[in-house]
């Protein structure tokens, strides 16, 4: 399956069936659902699609341009009660050149070890299903230290001390992000200067599948996503990019280090349906992550100074 292949509007489109819509897709919490929703009050909607990969743009289709007009005339940049007040960007589309694509999907490894990617791991079941559900946050706790809930995964860690990781001792941030289904994560690299080498992420409650990229350059130059599908194994093979990706079972714990945190940009796709080898799975359930880290004091010192913020 294909998205259908969107322009972003020039300005000279006077009408179109299509309505490009920004501030609005599953990363600010619109579900596919109910902005098909709003927009069917103004006629029967053919589809709803990501506009790009960032989640907050999506194209709206319509069957008839007269839909697509009075959408526009009622919604554009208006407070929308329906979508909890938010005020919708909305400019007519055309049905032309692409944007992204969610079958661009490649092999995804259960195992680290088949991504090739220096400095990576994954580790199943890292806790129980019983650890996975007892541990709760208790808002209260006082920061500075890591909340005691952590302290049972803290001491797991030691299985990486045994694989020469002795720093996890000393990881003294988390991060906690929810994903609701469709929701994914923009490409990135943490921040060398703000953080150690060892950056964690234990999966809870939902699946995802995570995805790597390596660029030469260092930086993100064209987003392969405006690539269609034989460009982009073009580029893969003129090694603009390297792409790999895994699937995270809830419980597992990847760890990013060396290569794999320094140079690949690492991200979860905006999709609903995941394409797991040949299989179509739809995302049901969210996905909780902690991501554990250390806070970087001094300048980051690493192997690869082209992609790092502290040696530019
Ligand atoms: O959710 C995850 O597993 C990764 C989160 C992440 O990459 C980040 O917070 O920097
Ligand atoms: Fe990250």
């Amino acid at each position: 399956m294909g998205l259908p292949r969107f322009k972003r509007p020039g300005g000279t489109i006077e009408s179109s069936s299509n309505l490009y819509v920004a501030n609005c897709g599953p990363a600010v919490g619109l579900t596919f659902d109910t902005i098909e929703a709003v927009f069917g009050a103004y006629g029967p909607v053919k589809g709803v699609y990501l506009a790009d990969e960032s989640g907050t743009r999506v194209i709206v289709s319509y069957h008839e341009e007269r839909s697509a007009e009075s959408a526009l005339k009622a919604l554009s940049r208006r407070a929308c009660p329906e979508l909890g007040g938010r005020s919708l960007h909305i400019q007519y589309s055309v049905h032309s050149v692409c944007q992204v694509a969610v079958d661009d999907s490649i092999p995804v490894s259960m195992a680290a070890s088949e991504l090739d990617i220096p400095g990576l791991y994954l580790i199943h079941d890292f806790i129980s299903a019983e650890e996975e559900k007892t541990r709760n946050v208790n808002a209260n706790q006082y920061l500075g230290e890591l909340p005691s809930f952590l302290s049972p995964i803290l001491e797991k860690m030691s299985l990486f001390q045994k694989l020469g990781y002795a720093e996890t001792v000393l990881l003294d941030q988390l991060t906690v992000n929810e994903y609701p289904p469709g929701v994914g994560l923009s490409p990135h690299i943490d921040t060398h200067s703000a953080f150690e080498d060892l950056i964690f992420s234990l999966s809870l409650a939902g699946p995802c599948i995570m995805e790597f990229r390596k660029y030469s350059t260092g930086v993100w130059l064209t987003s392969p996503d405006t690539l269609n599908d034989e460009e982009a194994q073009n580029s893969e093979k003129s090694s603009k990019f390297l792409r790999r990706a895994i699937y995270l079972p809830p419980r597992s714990i990847l760890l990013l280090s060396g290569e794999a945190r320094y140079v690949w940009h690492h991200y979860i796709p905006h999709h609903k349906v995941d394409v797991v080898n040949d299989t179509r799975i739809r995302r049901a359930s969210r996905r909780v992550s902690f991501t554990l880290r250390k806070v970087r004091k001094g300048p980051c010192e690493c192997e690869f100074p082209e992609y790092c913020d502290s040696q530019k």
